[in-house]
């Protein structure tokens, strides 16, 4: 072979290929190819650290150097959801098109988690929807219900809901329900948050088929003797893979330190609606004379009432949100 010829075949067979970081674990990553076909990668550099969700380029490895590639670089993000406290940034996945908040009737729910989950994504700009599980606790569920009177009732400025809530019951098999789901889901990639207990696993369950085999494939690529530790996993819910779910673990606190607090009003959409109409422009709608928000906290028959516990989370989260900053 000429040495003109030996250069170009190196250089083909270092060719990076484009896929689809299907699964994380630490740093190394499953990437899925074009052809569904699977391997684990690791980032090459710092800046090459992908999440489940990202499409990257990456290379198989020189002959004789075993199956796992590298990672390359991470294309372009359309979004990304991440939670942030002091200490670190916990990013959860990219390139989503929905956020499906899984609360229940039990265990009963944190209103400020729920909050905080919808503030993430609205500002990652990824659309948020709520369903609340487990109907058939019937005194629970209503409780439940009645709590997220005030996320109900947000409006968009045409009328439609900004925030869809959908009630659920994932332990029936009702076949008029799971079409409904994945009407939802159809052709999107949403990501399942949620507490422990509220059902994740059961939602899962009842709409991918294979999801246990397919968790426990990704677990044994994965698992390189050591000992694997809960991950984000990717599922495609149908055969030509244009839908898809992604399941997380828990967590115990929702960091939001990546959010300053004067753009929490964009980020609340109740609070945002009126925050333009305060007599100040730089209104911090806590203390504020002619404040148009607050005249709206808890004022029955308002079109624009504020509830009452949607301020004192504002007001809560914007004094954390400011300590942490000074
Ligand atoms: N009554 C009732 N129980 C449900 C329903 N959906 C799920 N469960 C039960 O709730 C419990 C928790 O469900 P999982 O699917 O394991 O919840 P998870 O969110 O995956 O929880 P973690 O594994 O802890 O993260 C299980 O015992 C389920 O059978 C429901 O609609 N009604
Ligand atoms: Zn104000």
């Amino acid at each position: 072979m000429s040495r003109k010829h030996s250069k170009a075949a190196v250089a083909s067979a270092a060719a990076s290929t484009e896929g689809l970081v299907v699964g994380s674990h630490g740093r190394h990553c499953i990437v899925e190819t074009e052809d569904g076909s699977r391997r684990i990668c690791h980032p090459r550099g710092k800046k090459s650290q992908a999440v489940v969700g990202d499409r990257v380029l990456w290379q198989a490895p020189p002959p004789g150097q075993g199956e796992e590639g590298t990672i390359e670089k991470v294309l372009e993000r359309s979004n990304l959801l991440y939670r942030q406290d002091e200490i670190r940034t916990k990013m959860f996945a990219a390139n989503l098109d929905q956020v499906l908040i899984l609360i229940a009737a039990e265990p009963v729910f944190s209103e400020s988690q729920l909050a905080r989950a919808l503030i993430a994504a609205e500002d990652a700009g990824i659309q948020p929807i709520i369903a609340l599980n487990k109907f058939d606790l019937p005194e629970a569920f209503a409780l439940a219900w009645q709590r997220l009177e005030a996320y109900r009732a947000l409006q968009r400025p045409d009328g439609s809901p900004h925030y869809p809530v959908i009630p659920l019951n994932l332990t029936s098999d009702d076949p008029e329900q799971k079409e409904a789901l994945m009407d939802l889901l159809a052709g999107k990639r949403t990501f399942v948050l949620g507490p422990s207990g509220v059902g994740k696993s059961t939602l899962i369950n009842l709409l991918v088929p294979g999801a246990q085999a397919a968790t426990n494939e990704i677990s044994r690529v994965l698992n390189t003797g050591k000992h694997t530790t809960t991950t984000t996993t990717w599922y495609w819910m149908d055969a030509a893979r244009t839908t898809a779910l992604i399941d997380s673990p828990g967590f115990q606190e929702f960091g939001l330190y990546h959010i300053a607090p004067t753009d929490l009003p964009r980020c609340m959409p109740d609070i945002g609606a009126l925050a333009d109409q305060c007599k100040f422009y730089n209104c911090t709608h806590l203390h504020e004379p002619g404040c148009a928000v607050m005249a709206e906290v808890d004022k029955e028959g308002s079109p624009h009432c504020i509830d009452p516990n949607r301020y004192r989370i504002y007001a809560e989260l914007f004094d954390e949100l400011s300590q942490m900053r000074y």
